[in-house]
C-alpha cells in the first residue's frame, strides 16, 4: 500500500547540504502495524513528513497504493492527505478554544461531506469507543494528557483513513498512559484496512507492534555517511 522507491532528502543548514535520508526502496502492505525506533535525529520524523505530503522529496517516488504523491499539485497532495491519511503528533495539536467534540468535528466536516446529524452521532459513537462520552463537551484544557491525545486519536481515524502515521504519540505521557494509548491505537488500527506506522523512542511501545523496524535498516544515509568518513548522524 505504501512503496518508496529511489526517496533522498536532505537540508540546507548553515551553507551545508546534510542528507538526512537515502531509501533506495522499501514497501509497506496493506493493513501492516510498524514501529520505527532509532535514535534522535535520524529521520524519522522527516520520513513522515515526507509520506503524507507536507515536505516534498529531493528525488525519488513516495506512492500510496496507485497513488504518486510525486505527481500532485500542493493542493491536491492536502486533499489526498485530508482523505487517506490520519496523522497524529506527540502535542495533540487540538484548538484550545474548542471542545473536544468540536475539534474532531471541524476534521471530520472538511473530510467527509455528511450531514450534522449524521456526524454527530458518528462521533458519539467514537467518543464511546474510547471511552469519553461524558467528556465531549470539554475544552482541551479541562481533559489530561492522555485524554487529549485520545481525542487526537479520534480526529485523525474518524474520516476512515488507510494510512494511520504517529509521530511519538506517547512522547509526552506517563508509562502507564502511554501503555494505554498504545493499546487503543492498535485496537482502534486493528483491521487490514489501516495500515498503521509509529515512530518513536518507546521500546515498550514499540515491542507491542507485530513490526519493529530501526530506521537505519530503511535508511542507507548512516552507512553511507560512514563508509564516506564523515559525521554519524
Ligand atoms: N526544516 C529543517 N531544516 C534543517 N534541518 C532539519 C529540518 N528538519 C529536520 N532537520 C534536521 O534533520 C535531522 C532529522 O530530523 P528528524 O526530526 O527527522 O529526526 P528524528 O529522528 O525524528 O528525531 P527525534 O527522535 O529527536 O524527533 C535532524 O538533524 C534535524 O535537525
Amino acid at each position: 500500500m505504501l512503496q518508496i522507491r529511489g526517496l533522498r532528502k536532505q537540508f540546507h543548514v548553515a551553507g551545508k547540504e546534510i542528507p538526512i535520508l537515502d531509501i533506495p526502496e522499501w514497501h509497506v502492505g496493506q493493513g501492516e502495524k510498524i514501529a520505527i525506533t532509532g535514535p534522535s535525529g535520524s529521520g524519522k520524523s522527516t520520513l513522515l513528513h515526507l509520506i503524507s505530503g507536507i515536505m516534498r522529496p529531493d528525488e525519488g517516488d513516495i506512492l500510496i497504493g496507485e497513488n504518486k504523491l510525486s505527481g500532485m499539485s500542493e493542493a491536491l497532495r492536502d486533499r489526498f492527505r485530508g482523505e487517506h491519511i490520519g496523522y497524529i503528533l506527540q502535542d495533540f495539536h487540538l484548538i484550545p478554544s474548542l471542545t473536544a467534540r468540536e475539534n474532531v468535528e471541524i476534521a471530520l466536516a472538511r473530510n467527509r461531506n455528511t450531514g450534522r446529524g449524521e456526524r454527530l452521532e458518528l462521533i458519539n459513537h467514537w467518543f464511546e469507543r474510547v471511552g469519553m462520552l461524558e467528556r465531549r463537551d470539554h475544552k482541551p484544557s479541562q481533559l489530561s494528557r492522555g485524554q487529549q491525545q485520545r481525542v487526537a486519536i479520534i480526529r485523525a481515524l474518524i474520516s476512515g483513513p488507510t494510512l494511520v502515521l504517529a509521530d511519538e504519540p506517547t512522547g509526552s505521557l506517563d508509562w502507564e498512559t502511554a501503555d494505554e494509548i498504545a493499546e487503543l491505537l492498535l485496537e482502534l488500527c486493528g483491521s487490514d484496512r489501516h495500515t498503521l506506522l509509529v515512530v518513536t523512542h518507546d521500546l515498550r511501545m514499540a515491542e507491542r507492534f507485530p513490526t519493529c523496524r530501526h530506521i537505519h535498516e530503511i535508511n542507507e544515509i548512516h552507512r553511507r555517511v560512514r563508509k564516506q568518513g564523515g559525521l554519524a548522524i
